[in-house]
């Protein structure tokens, strides 16, 4: 493969969880792949970089903070003065928070939407109007969840956002399909990662219960009987970066070893 022919991605919330993960895939897949992050993850993310170019594939890493719609400007053009060109955008960062509702500020629930809903339309835009410029399509992916399926106690304010992402993804879907670019988004189940210790801890600070007590409560519901890992994820987002999912766009679809049955 000659450099102008290897596709490229971004891959944001990179520095460690489901996106690592899936920025090791998709190297592992050939692509070239940015990886991005908050500052404050510099050094996981530059590890992760590292990683990539010493099983040999290209990698960068570039911090951006989602939020922040010039960041994400910013983190598209880097990575187009880098390696060239972009075709696959992964929308993976995300936070969460526990609260029930009556305890929920609108504080809180604007640091959610911050996030994990506009962070996505930032970079559903940014990707979309740098593949529009390229005019040869790409493939644009975010992340939902099965909160974006199914509400679940104390989890309120972030299923909002990913019921939001779901919304976004269905109409960037039809509104891009002319330029070649499809949209869609992957919803995990129960991923052991920091996110899930976050859960955890909080949820089980709501209800009194030792620690692990919500984690192990949430994996009883998984049919496959075990938590969920970022390759679980990753392998499928690696479907939907690649041409094998050429027919399919606007949907969220869950990945989560049966949960939730739409
Ligand atoms: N862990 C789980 O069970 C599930 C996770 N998800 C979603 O998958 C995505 C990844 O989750 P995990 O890897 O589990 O979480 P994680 O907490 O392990 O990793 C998230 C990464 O996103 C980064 N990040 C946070 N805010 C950011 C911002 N403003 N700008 C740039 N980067 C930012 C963090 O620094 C971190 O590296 C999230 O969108 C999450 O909502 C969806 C369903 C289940
Ligand atoms: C983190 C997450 O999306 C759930 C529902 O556990």
């Amino acid at each position: 493969m000659t450099s102008t022919d290897q596709r490229i991605a971004i891959v944001t919330g990179a520095a460690r969880g489901i996106g690592k993960g899936i920025a090791e895939r998709l190297a592992r897949d050939g692509l070239a792949v940015a990886v991005a992050d908050l500052d404050a993850m510099r050094e996981e993310l530059s590890a992760v970089a590292r990683g990539i170019e010493q099983s040999g594939g290209r990698s960068v890493a570039l911090t951006a903070d989602v939020s922040d719609p010039e960041q994400v400007n910013a983190l598209v053009r880097d990575t187009v003065r880098e390696f060239g060109k972009l075709d696959v955008f992964v929308a993976n960062a995300g936070i969460a928070a526990v609260d029930p509702l009556l305890d929920m500020t609108l504080d809180e629930l604007d640091r959610l939407v911050r996030v994990n809903l506009y962070g996505v339309f930032n970079s559903y835009q940014a990707a979309a109007r740098q593949m529009i410029e390229q005019g040869h399509g790409g493939k644009i992916i975010g992340a939902a969840s099965i909160a974006a399926h199914k509400g679940f106690e104390m989890l309120g304010g972030y299923s909002v956002t990913k019921w939001g992402v779901r919304g976004l993804t269905q109409v960037a879907a039809q509104e891009w399909a002319r330029h070649g670019i499809t949209v869609n988004a992957y919803c995990p189940g129960i991923v052991g990662t920091a996110m899930w210790d976050l859960i955890d801890e909080k949820m089980t600070a709501q209800t009194g219960e030792e620690r692990g007590a919500a984690l192990k409560r949430f994996s009883e519901s998984i049919a496959l009987g075990r938590v969920e890992e970022p390759k679980d994820v990753a392998s499928f987002v690696s479907y939907l970066a690649s041409p094998d999912a050429d027919y399919m766009t606007g949907q969220s679809v869950l990945i989560d070893g049966g949960i939730l049955y739409s």
